[in-house]
This record gives structure tokens, sequence and C-alpha cells, in this order.
């Protein structure tokens, strides 16, 4: 207890964000991060302002939640905020500065550089990743079709078809969709995905990971990232390291890393680039490009059980720029204006990420009068942005129009930040936005969806707060075709 008590003593100066209640000793707001956090940081946020403080354990955490300060920090002041909190789950598989989110300073910078060039030179936002796609989008067409109009589930089907289109980059296969290995690895990846929140929370108190039983998640959450590292990531850079041509033109990301990084070393120069980090950023790239593209999606298709006049004025608006005789490829992409709002306010409604990479603070530095200290962590809140009434008016409602003009031309708005801002904004940005337009634009002209509870009955819209907030299971009737 006396060592707890140490650890735990907080010695903040005096002008850090206000906490919304005061710290218990030792676990200070620990025993408040059960429960719906979504609305608890609300309640904070009214009590304590737009910037607060929680401490967990001793350890300062600053909450960000309105867009200028998230701005004027991630943007103005990233030199203080490059790395991510180096947390117990990374250390729990032993990937303490290695992938991309965990790898940190110089490390980070070169796996970033190098495969966002990777990414790029095999297509990232051009054609030819359109055509990669559109291939799964016929796919998954075929598979609904067959369904003949019964209720289903599609949420592991979009799962399997949207890693698919990772997959195919990252490893350079795509897999069928009752492939019993590839739909093991992605029920791995959905508890991965699920369980990181609460083994995130046990960072400051590391020593409960060792009391009996799994409260936490911890050990689950191991076992199926660990898997993932060891029976897909780790197997297939071994599998294209041996089949490896270093004088043929790289076709997946495994192979163009390692030809990068024999090419750095066979110049004697020195790099980052190696084996482990590769382990580490195939995995994100599979969880990072999987979960984030098919929960959007599905999102989007909740939503038009709730809204079925927008699902109606979408497909007319297909049905009169495109017609329905081919899919929709990139260049209908301006045309489909109402479209293009209905997808950023599926990004804007859902939230998908409530709360963006935490970050650790490297040097002391002030913003808005408040201190910010060395080592404390910030939590840039990305849903509190896009549920700000001073921005949006009416957060509450799902309304695509506030993305239009009254000239019928699209609005960006800059305060739309599913993707986060700053040097760290999502590195497949450009990819999700072309999965989400091709997948959602073809499901749309194909199909319509509706609920499958015929007394009209909608599912609902409550969300389950994993590291993303995740739609509720639900079933469609799918018609039209
Ligand atoms: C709708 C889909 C997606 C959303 C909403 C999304 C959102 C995000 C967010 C909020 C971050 C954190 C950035 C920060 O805190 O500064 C992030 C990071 C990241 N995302 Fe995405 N993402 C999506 C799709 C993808 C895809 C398809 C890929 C695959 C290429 C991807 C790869 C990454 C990577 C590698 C990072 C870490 C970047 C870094 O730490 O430097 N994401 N994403």
């Amino acid at each position: 207890v006396v060592w707890l008590w140490t650890k735990s003593r907080r010695n903040y100066p005096s002008n850090i964000p206000p906490f919304p209640s005061t710290p218990l000793p030792i676990v200070g707001h620990f025993l408040l991060m059960g429960g719906n956090r979504r609305d608890k940081i609300q309640v904070w946020r009214k009590v304590a302002g737009d910037i607060f403080s929680l401490d967990l354990g001793g350890q300062l955490n600053i909450l960000v939640n309105n867009f200028s300060t998230i701005k004027e920090i991630w943007v103005k002041h990233a030199d203080y905020i490059v790395n991510a909190q180096d947390s117990f789950a990374v250390q729990l598989i032993g990937e303490h500065d290695k992938g991309i989110t965990s790898a940190r300073d110089d490390n980070w910078k070169e796996q970033r550089t190098t495969s966002l060039s990777i990414l790029r030179s095999l297509g990232m936002g051009k054609n030819v990743m359109a055509d990669k796609i559109q291939e799964e989008v016929s796919c998954v067409l075929e598979k609904i079709a067959s369904f003949k109009g019964q209720p289903e589930d599609v949420r592991l089907l979009l799962n399997i078809s949207v890693s698919n289109v990772i997959c195919s980059v990252a490893v350079g296969k795509r897999f069928d969709y009752e492939d019993p290995f590839f739909v093991h690895f992605i029920l791995q990846l959905i508890d991965a995905v699920k369980y990181l929140r609460s083994v995130a929370i046990l960072t400051p108190f590391k020593y409960l990971y060792y009391l009996p039983g799994d409260l936490f998640n911890a050990k689950r959450w191991t076992k199926a990232s660990t898997e993932l590292n060891e029976k897909f990531g780790k197997a297939y850079v071994n599998k294209i390291k041996q089949d490896f041509d270093a004088h043929e033109d790289p076709e997946n990301f495994i192979a163009a890393y390692i030809k990068e990084m024999k090419k750095l070393r066979d110049k004697g120069i020195q790099t980052h680039l190696d084996e482990e980090n590769l382990v580490a950023i195939v995995r994100l790239l599979f969880l990072a490009g999987t979960e984030t593209t098919s929960i959007t999606t599905l999102w989007c298709l909740l939503y038009m059980l709730h809204y079925p006049e927008v699902q109606e004025k979408v497909y007319r608006e297909i049905e009169a720029n495109v017609g329905t005789e081919r899919i929709p490829n990139m260049s209908d992409k301006p045309k489909l204006v109402y479209l293009n709002a209905v997808i950023m306010e599926t990004q804007r409604f859902a939230s998908l990420v409530p709360i963006g990479i935490l970050r650790e603070v490297s040097d002391t530095f002030k913003v808005g009068g408040f201190t910010f200290p060395k080592g404390s962590i910030l939590w840039p809140v990305l849903d509190s942005v896009h549920y700000e009434k001073k921005i949006w008016g009416d957060p509450e409602n799902f309304r695509p129009e506030r993305f239009i003009d009254k000239n019928g031309a699209l609005i960006n708005r800059e305060e739309l930040i599913p993707f986060s801002i700053g040097r760290r904004i999502c590195l497949g940005e450009a990819l999700a936005k072309m999965e989400l337009f091709l997948f959602l634009s073809a499901l749309f002209q194909r199909f319509k969806f509706e609920p499958a509870d015929s007394s009209g009955k909608l599912p609902t819209l409550k969300e389950s707060f994993g590291s993303y907030l995740c739609a509720p299971a639900f079933q469609t009737e799918v018609h039209r075709t």
C-alpha cells in the first residue's frame, strides 16, 4: 500500500486543466472508468469544461474535447505529442516501439513514411486500387444476391470482404467468404479490437493483470493478438520472404517492405526497417483496415433502415447519374453529391473512433492558459467534436443535407475529423474513402435494405463501445434486383 501510495502521489503543476471531481487516493478516477464512457465524458465536460483532467493511478490524463484546441495542439504543437502512449497492451505482446502506432520518434517516422510510400506505390488512392476494390464489391454483391431477400446479419460478410481489400494489398491474397482459416482470423481480429479498450485502461495498474481470472480481458486480448501475429503476420512474412526475388516488382506490401529493407542494408544505410516492425505493421494494417471501414459501412446500412427516405434519395441519384447497368466507379464520385454527403454524415453520426490515439507529452507546454505537463497523456475526444452543438446546430439528427450548400455542391467541413488530424492522421484515409464510396454506391444501386422484423420494428442504434463504436448486430432484408 505504501508503494502504491508513493507511486500515485500527485505532484501536478497548479494550472493543469481541472478535474471533474477530486481524485481518490491511489486509484484517482480509475473506479469511474467502467460503464458508458462516452456519456460520462459529456457529464464530466459539463462540470469541468472542454479541457479537463483525470487522474489514473497517479498518471495525469488530459481530455481535449473542442475542435480549436485539438487543432492547435495536434497540428501546431505536434512536436510535443509525437509518440503514442506506451500502453500495457503493447508491452503484453512485446511490441514496444514496433510497427506504426506503437513506434516512437525516428522509428515511427521511418515506418510511417515507408509504409505510406509502399501503399501509394501499390495504388492507394489510384485507379489500380479502385479496380481491386471493385472486384471485391462484385463478389459481395453476388453473395448478398444469393440470400434471395432472406433476413441476414451482414456484419461478418462485410468484415471479410473489406478485409480482403487490405489483405490483397498486404499479403497479396484475397480469401473466400467461407474459408475457415480466414474466418477464424477475422473472429480473432474482432476480439482483439473489442478488448483493446479494457486492456488499455490497465496501463497505470499493470499489477491487476496478475490477478486470477481475466477481469479486464487482457489475457483474451493477448491470445488473439499473439495468434494474429504468429499465424497470420509472421506466417505470411516468412512465406513471402522465401519466394522473394529482388529483381521482380513487388506485388504486395510485405515484398515491397523486404525489398526496401534489403536495399538500404546493402547500401550500408542505417535503417529501422526490420522483420519485427514488419510483422507489427501487417497486423496493424489488417486490424485498422478491416473493422473501421466495414463497421462504418454497417452503420450506414443501419441508418438507411431508420431513414428509408434517405436511402431512396441515394438510389434515385445513382439511377439518374450512373444508371443500373454497370456498378459505379471513382469517376462517378463527383456526380453523386448526395451519397457523398450521406457517407460524411455517417462518419460524423457514427463517430466510429470516439477517442483518437492517446499521446504522451514529451515536454511541458501551454495552451489556452493551461499547462500540459511532460509525461501526461492527451486524449483527443473526436466524438465531442462530432456532436458539438456550436458546430453542427442539431448534431443529434442524421441530416446529410448539412454537407450540401444551397447550390447543391458538397461542403467539406474541417470539423469532420473521423480520421483525426495532424502528423499521425490515419494512414489509410484515402483507401478508406475509396472503399466506402465503392462499396456503398454499389450496394445501394443493386439492393434496397429493409428491417427484417415484419412488424416494422427497427433495430436499435445503441452502440457497443470497444475501441470503436460498433454497430449493434442486426438483420436486414435485401430487395430491388
Ligand atoms: C473509415 C475508416 C477509418 C477510420 C475512421 C480511421 C480512423 C483512424 C484514426 C482516428 C486514427 C488515429 C489517428 C490519430 O490519433 O492521430 C487512425 C490511425 C491509423 N489508421 Fe485509420 N481509419 C480508417 C481506416 C483505415 C484503413 C483502411 C487503414 C489501412 C491502411 C488504416 C490505417 C491506419 C494506421 C496505420 C494508423 C496509425 C497512423 C500513425 O500512428 O501514424 N486506417 N485511423
